[in-house]
This record gives structure tokens, sequence and C-alpha cells, in this order.
């Protein structure tokens, strides 16, 4: 819990940590903050790639990174290319392992029933946001302890229909 109170008194501007990155490709752009106050750190394409309606394509970063221990990169959907295009990650948000040393790909999906989208080199077409995490000791017990919500869920607080679930 210490921890925990230690980031709430930093809130005030994001902690800066030293992230090694290697080029793998002459096109290959950093990862960039747009703007002082951005989560995200712009990811670049290195690749051409048409998307067909409802099609999907692993985008090549050009890149590959050392992330510390203890911290985990979060590849997320921008979401301008969402709004104007149906274009997003598939598996938002992607996981980069701060042990893996391969090129960062981002699994970009077009959701858009009609239009394909094409994604040129330079394009910045997700964001990484970098945060610490914990690992849990799992350990196995008969009874968990009591909470408010117990055991509902699913819709359980209301707004959408419930038909079907618990
Ligand atoms: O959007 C992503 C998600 C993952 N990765 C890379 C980094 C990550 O460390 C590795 C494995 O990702 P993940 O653990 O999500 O994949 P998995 O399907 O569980 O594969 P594995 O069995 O290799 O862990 O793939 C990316 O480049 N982009």
């Amino acid at each position: 819990m210490r921890g925990l109170r230690g980031r709430a008194d930093r809130v005030a501007a994001p902690v800066r940590i030293a992230v090694a990155v290697r080029r793998l490709h002459p096109d290959a752009v950093l990862p960039r903050y747009s703007t002082d106050g951005d989560a995200g750190a712009d990811l670049t394409s290195v690749a051409e790639v048409t998307l067909r309606p409802g099609c999907r394509a692993l985008v090549p970063t050009g890149l590959a990174l050392s992330l510390p221990p203890g911290t985990v990169g979060l590849v997320h959907p921008r979401s301008g290319l969402a709004a104007r295009h149906g274009v997003t990650v598939v598996n938002a948000p992607g996981t980069v392992d701060s042990g893996y040393r391969g090129e960062v790909l981002v699994n970009l999906v077009n959701l858009d029933p009609t239009d394909e989208f094409t994604v040129h080199v330079g394009d910045r077409i997700a964001q990484l946001v970098v945060q610490e995490y914990f690992h849990a000791d799992f350990s196995e017990v008969d009874s968990l302890p009591g909470s408010a919500r117990g055991e509902t869920g699913h819709g359980s607080t209301g707004g959408f229909g419930a038909a079907g679930l618990p």
C-alpha cells in the first residue's frame, strides 16, 4: 500500500523511465508523445498495408523494445482512426511484455462495412501506453471475503437487457 500512496503523490507529472529502442527498419520512427499530457506514444507503420472491409493484418512498426522489468507496453487503438475509418486494434490493448525483444506488431482490423483502408509508411497506427503492473501470488481458498457486488455482474446494475444472463 505504501507504493500506491507514493503514486498518488506524483500525479502532477508522469514518471519518466528510460526505454531502449532498437530500429529494425530504416523507416522506423521512435514512439513519440504528441503532447505532454498524452498517455500513449504513437506507433508508426513501416509498411504499406491495405485492409479490405472486415479484414485484419499484423502491421510492423520496425521497432524492438526493452521495457524495464515490472512495466508493460499496452498497444491501444487511435480514436481518430477508429472514428473516421473504423480501423482499430483487434486485441486491444495488445500486451508487449518487458521480456519481449521481437518487433512490435500492431494487429489492425478494418471494421468499416464497405470501405477498404490503406496504411502508408509513416502513418501513426496505434499508441503505446507504458504502465507498471503487479504479479499476483494466487492462492486457492474455500471461500472469498464478502463484497458489495457479490457474484452479480454482466449488466446487473441495469442499462441493458439481461435476457439469457444469470
Ligand atoms: O499487440 C501486440 C501484442 C503482442 N505483441 C508481442 C509482444 C508480446 O510480448 C508478444 C506476445 O504477446 P501475447 O502474450 O499477447 O501473445 P500470446 O498469444 O499469449 O503468445 P505467447 O504464447 O507468445 O505469449 O507479442 C506485439 O508485438 N503486439
